[in-house]
């Protein structure tokens, strides 16, 4: 991959230029191009991203499509899909795409193909999930699996949950699922609450087999599990760990014949397609984990293969850039209009945030110019109630991503049509807002002073012009909801390469750790501390204090 400076591009001079001519220009007034909705939108298998109420025109989005080439893009994607190590400061290859290469052609890592080894643990999960979820896996007392707890932290985490949340529709009604992630002992304890030790799986998902977290709440869920089946010999009944790191596996007590593995070519926060989706595989069978994949797979070859006027990843990738670098827009809001996809925008708060909240580019330079969004989000139409004052109203530009089914998976009553009312009002009232004259005729036709619609008129005003993608998917199946999760990793991609960042390391987790190990002798005992500085000290002098109750 190249590291070009992106700023030092003609492309993005001329960016910056245009975004100066055209600051004044209205997303509205654009639409007076009648063929504007059937320009700026395109379709990949059941999934609509209409991205025509963005501030782009055709002059810009050809020069974003110029920055893309200055930028050498494609040469940076066929890099990632060649298994050359991309992710330098780890010298590792990245290829969270072979886990789904469901066309089964070579995909080499030092020359060796790795297929082979990817569709090995895919036959074990899909052994092990059949097993499941026919009830065939037995516990220490012969019952059958009917609890699973997966214990992990982020990327061992957050895909298992948003997926086995957005796709609950398809979860086998025999089993259920619960996630300890957090250290807090409330996640453990309140979950071990819910669980018979006798009809519990428990899933510890570690790519280190290290994480404090993971392995404290590990220990304590075997703990817990020793008490009530007493003896050691029951663990490989009730403990199946998803990790790269065999030893630690064996060291825990857990057998490696219980071990799935996976590469370090996988980054924890690209891992749902690997071992890591196991619980996902145990909770809605391995035909819809299997279509997951295969939906991210499209995309994949999609993303590789088409030109980028009409590659949907780097479209959005492209705008998300505009907004950020020549709009000023510092977050990005995911507003997905489907409660079981609640968890969405958390999943890529790491997705994103962890692989592009750079400031240092692949040069080793600071860089002078921003990089990754804030990424944020909750289920519509709850937003509405919550934030979107200030999407609307707030001195922040938001750029925002809506996403919405045309098919619920619970037609109840007339909610989804209300739900779907919400969807399609939000981004025209966003896109067009509401003029002072509007607002002034509205609040004379209900009876107002002249002097009360003075004082009133500027507060109810929307400025509008405020820019939105909208993503309408026919339903949210495994094999769509796997193309949008491709979509979104590409997008990332793609933002990452022309950034001239490294987006697959993430060194910016390790001090806190470091200094929370540091801590956590220092808090046994009641002696003062008196090695940090003088706030660090007093809250730990002040919680030593506290907890005597
Ligand atoms: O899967 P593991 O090795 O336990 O890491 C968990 C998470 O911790 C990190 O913060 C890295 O330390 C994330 O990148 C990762 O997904």
């Amino acid at each position: 991959m190249k590291n070009t400076n992106p700023t030092q591009t003609d492309a993005w001079k001329k960016l910056l230029r245009l975004a100066e001519k055209k600051k004044d220009q209205t997303i509205k007034a654009l639409f007076e191009d009648k063929l504007r909705f059937d320009k700026y939108s395109a379709r990949f298998e059941d999934i609509l991203v209409d991205y025509s109420k963005n501030r782009v025109d055709d002059e810009v989005i050809q020069t974003l499509f110029e920055l893309a080439t200055e930028t050498d893009l494609k040469e940076a994607i066929d890099s990632m899909f060649s298994g050359e190590h991309i992710n330098q400061t780890e010298d590792r290859a990245v290829l969270h795409t072979a886990l789904r290469n469901r066309s089964n052609t070579p995909v080499k890592v030092e020359g060796k193909d790795v297929m082979p080894d990817v569709n090995a643990v895919l036959a074990q999960m899909k052994e092990f999930s059949d097993k499941i979820n026919a009830g065939d896996w037995k516990g220490y007392t012969g019952k059958p699996i009917k609890s699973m707890v997966n214990i992990g932290i982020g990327g061992s985490d957050l895909g298992p949950v948003m997926v086995t949340e957005a796709l609950k529709s398809y979860q086998n009604e025999n089993l259920e699922i619960f996630f300890v992630s957090n250290v807090d002992g409330t996640h453990i304890a309140e979950t071990l609450k819910k669980v018979d030790p006798e009809t519990t799986l428990f899933f510890i998902a570690s790519k280190t087999f290290t994480t404090q977290e993971t392995m404290t709440n590990a220990h304590s869920a075997r703990s817990w599990f020793l008490e009530h089946a007493k003896d050691e010999a029951a663990i490989a009944k009730h403990f199946v760990a998803l990790s790269t790191n065999s030893e630690a596996v064996s060291a825990f007590g857990i057998d490696t014949k219980n071990m799935f593995a996976f590469w370090d070519w996988v980054g924890g926060r690209y891992s749902l397609w690997s071992a890591i989706g196991l619980p996902i595989a145990c909770t809605i069978g391995f035909d819809n984990y299997e279509k997951l994949l295969e939906g991210a797979h499209a995309m994949d070859k999609h993303f590789q293969s088409v030109d980028f006027d009409s590659n949907i990843p780097v479209i959005l990738a492209l705008i998300g850039l505009w907004n950020t670098n020549f709009l000023g827009a510092t977050s990005e809001a995911i507003l997905p209009y489907d409660q079981y996809m609640h968890r969405f925008a958390a999943y890529f708060q790491q997705g994103n945030m962890e692989s592009n909240g750079k400031y240092v580019s692949r040069n080793g330079e600071k860089v002078d110019y921003s990089t990754g969004p804030i990424i944020w989000g909750e289920p519509g139409t709850n937003g509405q109630h919550a934030f979107y004052q200030l999407i609307h109203q707030g001195t922040h530009l938001i750029p925002c991503d809506f996403i919405a089914p045309a098919i619920s998976h619970n037609p109840v009553g007339d909610h989804h049509p209300i739900l779907m009312s919400n969807f399609f009002a939000q981004t025209e009232a966003l896109m067009n807002g509401k003029s002072l004259d509007e607002v002034k005729a509205e609040l004379a036709k209900a009876g107002k002073s002249e002097a009360e619609i003075e004082k009133l008129a500027p507060h109810k005003v929307f400025e509008g012009n405020r820019p939105t993608n909208s993503i309408l998917v026919k339903k949210v199946d495994p094999f769509t909801l796997g193309a949008l999760l491709a979509m979104y990793e590409h997008k990332i991609f793609t933002q990452g390469a022309i950034w001239n960042i490294f987006s697959f390391d993430q060194w910016g987790v390790e001090l806190g750790k470091v200094l929370a190990k540091n801590i956590l002798p220092e808090l046994s005992g009641d002696d003062k501390v008196s090695t940090h500085d003088a706030s660090t000290n007093g809250l730990i002098n002040s919680y030593k204090a506290m907890r005597k109750g």
